[in-house]
């Protein structure tokens, strides 16, 4: 059995008060029995405002959400999936990078993936969101083989391209990760439906750790998430739903499920060459 923590954050605009939340959220998930702790898209700041993004933000190498958790993960010996942080680059057009990162036990960051698919939607006629105005699309998947499981990563909209999820469990991935921020409307309207199918499709377990409520912010408008932080097995029942309030949501993943489901249903064994469509 592997011990799970999901949390459940209402990151704001400020990184060092988002890490002073987290850090005590981690050290709760620590206490009570998480090996792997899993936080929401962009953890370390939510904004809508590029003034204030590069601000605050900094480079992988001086970010201090990333090194704090390195040394919580290192102090408990834990896995911690920062979900994603948003970290500069050295791109001439200055974007970001949205960037998920699984630390070991040792503190060390195992793997990185960089988030490919940028929602750039317009959700309704008063809510668009262009993420690759401010981000740079990353490039390659990432499937990270852990002593713990293989974990493969990925961010939020990435959630609606289920083939990155089948090449992800193609090449061995056991538990999904898909830490976000979604939006209210596409929320309720699709949230649980795709964690449930990515699930069913691959046998895998499928962690979102999700950003939720009312986000406040210095400059630029507020953003609002949908919460409901899930945990889904892979014959595509939700285990656990977080709802709307922050917090920490544990949950056992016992891995020979993923093998059951695989078996009862193959389909992930079975794909065939075709033509077209012309
Ligand atoms: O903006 C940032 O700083 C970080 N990026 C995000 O929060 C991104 C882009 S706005 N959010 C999503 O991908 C939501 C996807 C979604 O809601 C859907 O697929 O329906």
């Amino acid at each position: 059995m592997i011990r799970a923590a999901l949390l459940q954050l209402t990151a704001s605009d400020d990184p060092a008060r988002n890490l002073s939340i987290l850090r005590g959220m981690v050290r709760d998930a620590v206490a009570q029995g998480a090996k792997l702790i899993c936080t929401p898209e962009v953890s370390n700041c939510v904004s809508a405002s590029r003034a204030r993004q590069l601000e605050v933000l900094c480079h992988e190498a001086e970010d201090p959400m990333l090194a704090a958790m390195r040394e919580e993960a290192a102090k408990a010996g834990v896995w911690l999936a920062l979900g994603s942080v948003a970290v500069r680059t050295d791109e001439a057009d200055g974007r970001f990078a949205n960037r998920s990162l699984l630390i070991g036990p040792d503190g060390a960051v195992h793997s990185r993936y960089d988030k490919i698919h940028m929602f750039d939607v317009e959700v309704s006629a008063t809510e668009t969101y262009r993420e690759s105005a401010g981000y740079r699309p990353g490039d390659r998947a990432v499937l990270a083989r852990t002593p713990l499981a293989a974990i493969g990563l990925s961010i939020c909209y990435d959630l609606r391209f289920p083939q990155l999820y089948r090449a992800l469990a193609q090449a061995g991935a056991e538990i999904l990760l898909v830490p976000s921020a979604f939006s209210p409307v596409t929320g309720a309207a699709h949230w649980e439906t795709l964690l449930r199918a990515r699930a069913i499709e691959t046998g895998s377990f499928v962690l979102a750790a999700a950003q939720t409520g009312r986000h406040a912010a210095t400059e630029g408008r507020a953003r609002e998430t949908w919460g409901h932080s899930l945990a889904v097995d892979p014959w595509g029942a939700v285990i656990v739903d977080a709802g709307t309030a922050t917090g920490i949501t544990i949950v056992d993943l016992d891995l020979a499920e993923v093998a059951q489901a695989r078996r009862r249903v193959p389909s992930l064994a079975h794909d065939r060459p075709y033509d077209g469509p012309a």
